[in-house]
C-alpha cells in the first residue's frame, strides 16, 4: 500500500513509555509508521520503548523541548498519552493532576498550534462522566466528573475543542473505559507496581505478589452486587487510536467517542475467569466499598464504530485476562 503525504509525517507519541502508550508504538510500528516517543519516565520505563523508536527523554509541559522535537522530526500528528491516572492520588494532590493533566496539556496544544500540527488525539477517559445512571453511557451523557481526574481530563477535551475552533486544528479524544491485556506477542502490557486497576492487581496476586484480593464492595444494586466495568483490551485500544489517527488524515472531522465494547463484566465474573484461566482458586475477601466507584460503567459504542474503520480483534475477556497474567508471569521472572 502507498502511503500519502500525511502518512509519511512522524507521529509523536508522548508518554509512549507506558503502560498504553507502549502498545501504541507498536501498533504504529507495526503498521511502518514513523514514531518518536516523549516521555519524562515518571511512571514508564525506557525498556518499554522498542529498540530504534527515537525516546526524547523530557516534560511534555516544556515547550522549548516541544519545539524542538517537533521540528527535528517532522512531527505530523500528536498522540497525547502523557499524565497522571490514579483516581485517588488526585483527590489528594488535586493542583499536581490540573498540573500534569491540564496544564501540561496546554502547553502541548499551543505548540501544536505554533508548529503548524493539525492532527492530535487525545486519551480521555470515561471519568468525565462521573457516575451516570443510565447505560450503555452514550457521549450525549452529562459530563460530572466526581474527581479531579476526570476534571482534569475534561478541561483538556474543551482547550481541544476551542482550539480546534479558533486555529483549525482537528481532533479526536478517545474516552476509554476499562483498559487492560497486554500484547498477545509479550512485547509489553502493564509494569507499574503501584497498580490499582482489578485484572493488574487479580494478576499480582496469582504471582505470589500479593497474598489476597479484595473485593470492594458486593452490595450495589446489580446483577451480583459487584461494580460492573466495560474492559477494553489495550491492543484493540491502540487501534482505535490507528483508525482515529486515519481518519484525521483522510481529513475528517474533530470528535469525541466512547472507547469500549459496548459489554459489561461484574467483578465478580472477572475473578471466575481469572480463576478459569489459571484453574486456581484466587485467594480473596468482600471488602469495603471504594469510594468514588461508580456501580456500573457500560460504554455505548455506536458513535465510535459509526465514525471510525475500527474493528476489535480481542474482545473476549478470557483474552484479556490471559494475556494480562502471562504479561505478569514474564515480569516477576525478569526481576
Ligand atoms: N489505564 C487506564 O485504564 C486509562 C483509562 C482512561 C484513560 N487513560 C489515560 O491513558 C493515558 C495513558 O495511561 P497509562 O495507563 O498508559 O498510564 P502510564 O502511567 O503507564 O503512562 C503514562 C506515561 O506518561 C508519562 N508521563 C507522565 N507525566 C508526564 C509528563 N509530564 N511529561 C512526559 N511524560 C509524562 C509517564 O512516564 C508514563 O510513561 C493517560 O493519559 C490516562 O489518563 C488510562
Ligand atoms: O483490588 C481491587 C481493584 C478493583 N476492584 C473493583 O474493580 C472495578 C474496576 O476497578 P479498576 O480500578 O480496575 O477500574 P476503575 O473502573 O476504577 O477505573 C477506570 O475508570 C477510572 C475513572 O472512573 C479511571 O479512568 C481508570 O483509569 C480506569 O481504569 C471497580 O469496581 C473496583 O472497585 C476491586 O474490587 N478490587
Amino acid at each position: 500500500m502507498t502511503m500519502t503525504m500525511s502518512e509519511n509525517a512522524t507521529v509523536l507519541v508522548t508518554g509512549g513509555a507506558g503502560y498504553i502508550g507502549s502498545h501504541m508504538v507498536l501498533a504504529l510500528r507495526d503498521r511502518g509508521r514513523a514514531v518518536v516517543v516523549l516521555d519524562d519516565l515518571s511512571t514508564g520505563r525506557r525498556s518499554a520503548v522498542p529498540d530504534g523508536v527515537p525516546l526524547v527523554e523530557g516534560d511534555v509541559g516544556d515547550k522549548a523541548l516541544l519545539a524542538d522535537t517537533c521540528a527535528r522530526h517532522g512531527i505530523g500528528s500528536v498522540l497525547h498519552f502523557a499524565g497522571s491516572i490514579v483516581v485517588p492520588e488526585s483527590v489528594e494532590r488535586p493542583l499536581a493532576y490540573y498540573r500534569n493533566n491540564t496544564v501540561k496539556s496546554h502547553a502541548l496544544i499551543e505548540a501544536c498550534v505554533e508548529a503548524g500540527i493539525g492532527r492530535f488525539i487525545f486519551s480521555s477517559t470515561a471519568a468525565v462522566y462521573g457516575m451516570p445512571d443510565r447505560l450503555p453511557i452514550d457521549e450525549r451523557t452529562p459530563l460530572m466528573p466526581i474527581n479531579p481526574y476526570g476534571s482534569s481530563k475534561l478541561m483538556t477535551e474543551w482547550m481541544l475543542r476551542d482550539a480546534a475552533a479558533a486555529y483549525g486544528l482537528r481532533y479526536v479524544a478517545l474516552r476509554y473505559f476499562n483498559v487492560a491485556g497486554a500484547d498477545p506477542q509479550g512485547r509489553s502490557g502493564q509494569v507499574s507496581r503501584v497498580a490499582s486497576h482489578l485484572i493488574k492487581i487479580a494478576a499480582q496476586t496469582v504471582t505470589g505478589q500479593r497474598a489476597e484480593l479484595q473485593i470492594y464492595g458486593d452490595d450495589y444494586d446489580t446483577p451480583d452486587g459487584t461494580c460492573v466495568r466495560d474492559y477494553i483490551h489495550v491492543s484493540d485500544l491502540a487501534d482505535a487510536h490507528v483508525a482515529a489517527l486515519r481518519h484525521l488524515e483522510a481529513g475528517g472531522a474533530s470528535e469525541v467517542l466512547n472507547c469500549g465494547y459496548g459489554r459489561g463484566y461484574s467483578v465478580r465474573e472477572v475473578l471466575a475467569m481469572v480463576e478459569r484461566v489459571t484453574g486456581r482458586p484466587l485467594p480473596m475477601r468482600i471488602g469495603p466499598r471504594r469510594a468514588g466507584d461508580p456501580p456500573a460503567l457500560v460504554a455505548g459504542v455506536e458513535r465510535i464504530r459509526r465514525t471510525l474503520d475500527w474493528t476489535p480483534h480481542h474482545d473476549d475477556l478470557e483474552t484479556i485476562v490471559a494475556s494480562a497474567l502471562a504479561w505478569e508471569e514474564r515480569l516477576v521472572k525478569e526481576d
